[in-house]
């Protein structure tokens, strides 16, 4: 049987072929997209947390993936419209009930690519933003979604090559997709070779231009791609509105040359104002344990508030519990006097909604150990996103703003950046740069040099202290004694859950009056 070439290359002509291409095309497309928000949305509320939620997105996955798709689209073409007669109208198009049968197919696996995208963006990630002021819409939309989405395009491509060729079982309730359309021309002049071999083709073109669009996108979501950085050399150029010389010139020392000695802002007798952040006798369980004991601790405004202590003594946690990225299990916290995050209930605190307590977590800056800086934003934009999210400041005045917390820092420079490219100790004067944004009454800073090389502690300690100097409220958890001597008002230590003594950084390192505290600084000093 010899290839007939010319009615081959001739059916590249025929109208029908192409209206058929164009109709699979469109159903392709416009299923895939729905498909693709209603798995979203069932990803969503299948991480959502709460029980009901998820085992309802549950049984849907498990249903829409478990039915042949073939079976559902007959079932939704002619079961669907004798059961509700309203449907009548709309499911009797072919292409309609073709639609609704591939979007629900296909959201279920969609479902499942998404939920693996929102499973890869970490919990660090998450409390990042909510340390932001984020509530859940937020966090999602800013932070988790557009991760989570960079990491499912490769899956959500192969979902719509699948869905691609699925449509043509759509044939079986006669729709005229591709498939079909070559069938009919076939069974009319039996030139079977050549027409399955040129609706292959067609096929394989709508594939190809689909994967150079996906290639596309992927490229340009990728940060991690190199590129010129035209914006950067703007950045660079464009002049930045003065700031406060003492943390600006910490912040260019660190950026340039970081100096071997932290300076020593701390004035002589600091004029420390009311109690802003304070913790009554909080306590906290975790893994059936109890890490903090009825825990007492205040830090006043303009104050400076180092805790040390042994590692798993419950610094972290206690600065988790400060601004409720963990919830307490007795006692209060109080911001301004008034509770944060908590209202009394008679069994023992009973926690805010998280839209509420978003909001007074804004006054809360927090600095993480790993930064966290938002790695799909640049730089500025990491910086400017909670601004830009909360207030009603331009794009341009957010530009200008952002800009100037960053050439506080000593990072103007390197605005248009991409966190990957900055070291750590860069990264974490941007994290810094981020939290000033919010213009916090405290800051709390965990460990924020702990996960640094050794030469970059010092360009963001200097950064710190210039802020301790200019009088903003912290509460540092730092194993960096020399520079707690230094910096801090008060110096705090922390043992198994409990707070064992605090005192000036004078009297703690040089007369401690518990022998655990003695035993601990004896302890450091030797490592040393
Ligand atoms: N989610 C959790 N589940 C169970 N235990 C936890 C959890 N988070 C922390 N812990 C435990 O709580 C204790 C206190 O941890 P925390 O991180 O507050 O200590 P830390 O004083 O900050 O220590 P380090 O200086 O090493 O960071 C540790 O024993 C830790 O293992």
């Amino acid at each position: 049987m010899q290839f007939d070439w010319s009615y081959a290359i001739g059916l590249f002509a025929d109208g029908g072929v192409w209206r058929a291409a164009a109709a699979t095309l469109l159903l392709a497309t416009v299923s895939w997209v729905l498909a693709g928000i209603l798995g979203l949305g069932v990803a969503l509320v299948k991480q959502s947390g709460f029980r009901v939620s998820s085992r309802t997105g549950g049984v849907y996955v498990w249903f829409f993936r478990g039915v042949p798709l073939l079976l559902l689209i007959i079932f939704i073409y002619n079961a669907v419209p004798q059961a509700i007669p309203a449907s009548r109208g709309f499911l009797s198009n072919p292409f309609n009930a073709g639609l609704v049968a591939l979007t629900l197919s296909g959201s279920a696996y969609m479902a499942e690519v998404f939920r693996s995208g929102l499973k890869a963006v970490g919990p660090e990630q998450r409390d990042a933003g909510r340390a932001l002021g984020f509530g859940s819409r937020a966090l999602q939309r800013f932070v988790i979604v557009p991760q989570a989405f960079r990491i499912a395009i490769p899956g959500l491509g192969n979902e719509y090559v699948s869905n691609l060729k699925n449509t043509s079982l759509v044939s079986v309730i006669s729709f005229v997709e591709l498939t079909l359309a070559g069938q009919r021309i076939y069974s009319l002049n039996f030139r079977i070779l050549e027409t399955l071999t040129v609706i292959g083709i067609v096929y394989l073109a709508m594939v190809t231009l689909f994967s150079t669009l996906q290639n596309q996108l992927e490229a340009r979501l990728d940060v991690w791609r190199p590129r010129k950085s035209r914006r950067a050399r703007a950045a660079a150029e464009a002049p930045v509105a003065p700031v406060a010389p003492a943390a600006a010139e910490a912040g260019r020392a660190g950026a340039e040359t970081a100096p071997a000695t932290v300076p020593a802002p701390r004035p002589a007798a600091p004029p420390l104002g009311p109690v802003v952040l304070e913790a009554r006798q909080v306590s906290k369980n975790l893994g059936g344990r109890e890490i903090l004991r009825k825990v007492d601790f205040a830090v006043r405004r303009g104050e400076v508030c180092v805790l040390i202590g042994p590692s798993g003594s419950g610094k972290s946690t206690l600065l988790r519990c400060l601004n409720r990225l963990l919830t307490i299990d007795a006692g209060t916290v109080l911001l301004d006097d008034e509770p944060f995050g908590y209202r009394a209930g008679a069994t023992g605190p009973r926690p805010e909604p998280e839209r509420r307590v978003a909001d007074q977590r804004r006054r809360v800056g927090m600095v993480f150990q790993r930064f966290e800086l938002f790695p799909h934003y640049t730089v500025l934009d990491n910086v400017t996103l909670a601004p830009r999210h909360f207030g009603s400041v331009s794009r341009a005045q957010a530009r200008e703003y952002g800009l100037r917390l960053l050439a506080k820092v000593g990072m103007e420079t390197h605005a248009d950046k991409y966190p990957h490219q900055l070291s750590g100790g860069q990264q974490q004067r941007v994290a810094i740069a981020r939290t000033l944004a919010l213009e916090p009454e405290v800051i709390l800073f965990d460990e924020p040099t702990s996960a640094l090389d050794p030469e970059l502690v010092n360009e963001v300690l200097n950064v710190i202290a210039a802020l301790a100097a200019e009088g903003m409220t912290m509460i540092i958890v730092s194993h960096e004694m020399g520079f707690a001597r230094r910096v801090a008002h008060r110096v705090v230590f922390m043992d198994e859950g409990s707070i064992l003594e605090e005192g000036s950084p004078q009297q703690m390192f040089t007369a401690p009056t518990h022998s655990r505290t003695r035993q601990f600084l004896a302890a450091i000093s030797h490592g040393d």
